[in-house]
């Protein structure tokens, strides 16, 4: 049977703006109070989407979740009319009210953890909504993620859909940017490699100081017993924590893995040889390390150009690629590195750039944008079908945002409640669209 690594990219939502709302998230920091550019935001994704699909990838979408998020505001007391829940917000807690209007689950690596069937007990893929803790913005995410992912991996035989880890800080956990599966062929058992960047319950062993630790050694160990993979499928490895003091606040933004090779920084990862002796162990096959020095690339280019935020394929031709955000390009360090890397003889052949700007501003690359779901050809024959691209999709994803998306907003405009309207006026198009069903508290 056919195997594929299908990537599912988040459709930028309506209110895609620059709040500085992630501690630690050296772009969300640097941009806060910038004008975004939703409808610019949304169509960059959409072609990154689409020029995967067009080079032969399997490619998906996930929707984005509605903001304002009217039900926090209320649930934290805020009342009256939408109207009037945003401009009490607006004046006495616009902190809240920013927090409760970003697009942030754009960044569908941070949606979920996936464990596909080959390494799974009982042969399903598995999927746990990331609880994302650790930012009160992304921690009212999980409940409508797992509801878009249930919408979008409909079927009971193949798919397996957790609930989220409990709702605290021992269980912090970012999802997919914290996951690498590597494996020999994608339909074959493979080793699932957990990132975390402290432990719970080790209160001695080493953490960051300045800038969070968002995934926990407990919350990979609890996402691999759900998902139920074997003790010898699983290496759990703990970043850096100098590297996240210098804004490496998820694990790809340091590294990316694809099949076989695991494309890393040198300062990545404690224990880089004990652990990578245990991955070979465990892999059985060839494992190709391909290591990035600090001379060659010094964190603070790799945290600006988003080396590692990259996405590595493997195109239908069997070759690997990278694709890159168009920073790297304009990073003279990092262009020189990549193009070197395509004739160091590793399997990775290609680079190609994308203009992800819009979300790179807010400290997501394209490896941000794209939940991976390895699957056989029954698998993605379950999917729902609406979700995939290809030229019907496309053309159909760019008239509604054209329709529906702004070209300019300000966090200033972020009380105004025709917002609210428009998007939800847009989202509820759009589960037309995918044939959704009605995944929105609005739409219940
Ligand atoms: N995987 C990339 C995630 C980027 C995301 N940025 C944000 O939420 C920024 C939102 C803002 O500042 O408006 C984060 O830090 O979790």
């Amino acid at each position: 049977m056919k195997h594929f690594e299908a990537n599912f990219d988040g459709l930028v939502g309506p209110t895609h703006n620059y709040a500085g709302l992630s501690f630690g998230n050296v772009a969300s920091f640097s941009n806060a109070a910038q004008t975004s550019n939703p409808k610019a935001a949304a169509k960059q994704g959409l072609q990154k989407a689409k020029s995967l699909a067009d080079l032969g990838m399997v490619q998906g979408v996930l929707a984005p979740q509605e903001r304002p998020d009217l039900y926090t505001l209320r649930r934290i007391g805020f009342s009256g009319s939408d109207a009037e829940v945003l401009q009490k917000a607006a004046q006495q807690a616009p902190a809240l009210l920013n927090a409760c209007c970003s697009a942030s689950s754009m960044w569908t690596a941070n949606a979920a953890t996936v464990s596909p069937s080959a390494d799974t007990r009982d042969g399903k893929v598995h999927f746990t909504p990331a609880n994302l803790v650790d930012k009160l913005h992304r921690s009212i995410e999980p409940i409508t993620t797992g509801h878009i992912l249930q919408a979008t991996f409909n079927n009971d035989r193949h798919f397996k859909h957790h609930q989220h880890l409990p709702e605290h800080a021992s269980f912090g956990d970012e999802g997919a940017a914290n996951h690498t599966r590597l494996c020999s062929e994608y339909g074959h058992s493979g080793v699932e490699l957990f990132v975390y960047g402290q432990s719970a319950t080790h209160t001695n062993a080493p953490k960051p100081t300045k800038y969070p630790a968002r995934q926990t050694l407990e919350a990979s160990q609890a996402v691999a017993r759900l998902h139920q993979l074997e003790d010898e499928s699983c290496v759990f490895m703990q970043q850096n924590p100098d590297v996240i003091d210098q804004g490496v606040f998820h694990n790809d933004v340091i590294s990316v893995g694809n099949k076989n090779v695991l494309f890393y920084h040198e300062q990545a990862f404690l224990n880089t040889e004990v652990k990578f002796d245990e991955i070979r162990r465990k892999m059985n096959s060839d494992m190709h390390f391909v290591k990035v020095t600090t001379e060659q690339v010094s964190i603070d280019d790799a945290v600006r150009s988003y080396l590692f935020n990259t996405q590595i394929i493997t195109l239908p031709s069997g070759e690997m690629a990278i694709i890159a955000p168009t920073n790297c390009q304009e990073n003279p360090a990092v262009f020189a590195y990549l193009n070197e890397l395509v004739t160091l003889g590793t399997p990775i052949k290609q680079v190609r750039y994308f203009d992800v700007k819009q979300s790179m501003q807010n400290g997501g690359g394209p490896a941000c944008l794209r939940l991976r779901v390895a699957m056989n050809e029954q698998e993605v024959a379950a999917v729902n079908q609406n979700t995939l691209m290809n030229d019907g999709l496309f053309t159909r994803l760019n008239t509604w945002v054209d329709r529906h998306y702004r070209d300019q907003l300000t966090v200033s405009d972020l009380a105004d409640p025709q917002l609210i309207m428009e998007s939800r006026t847009a989202l509820d198009q759009l589960t037309q669209i995918l044939k959704l069903g009605s995944v929105y508290q609005f739409q219940r």
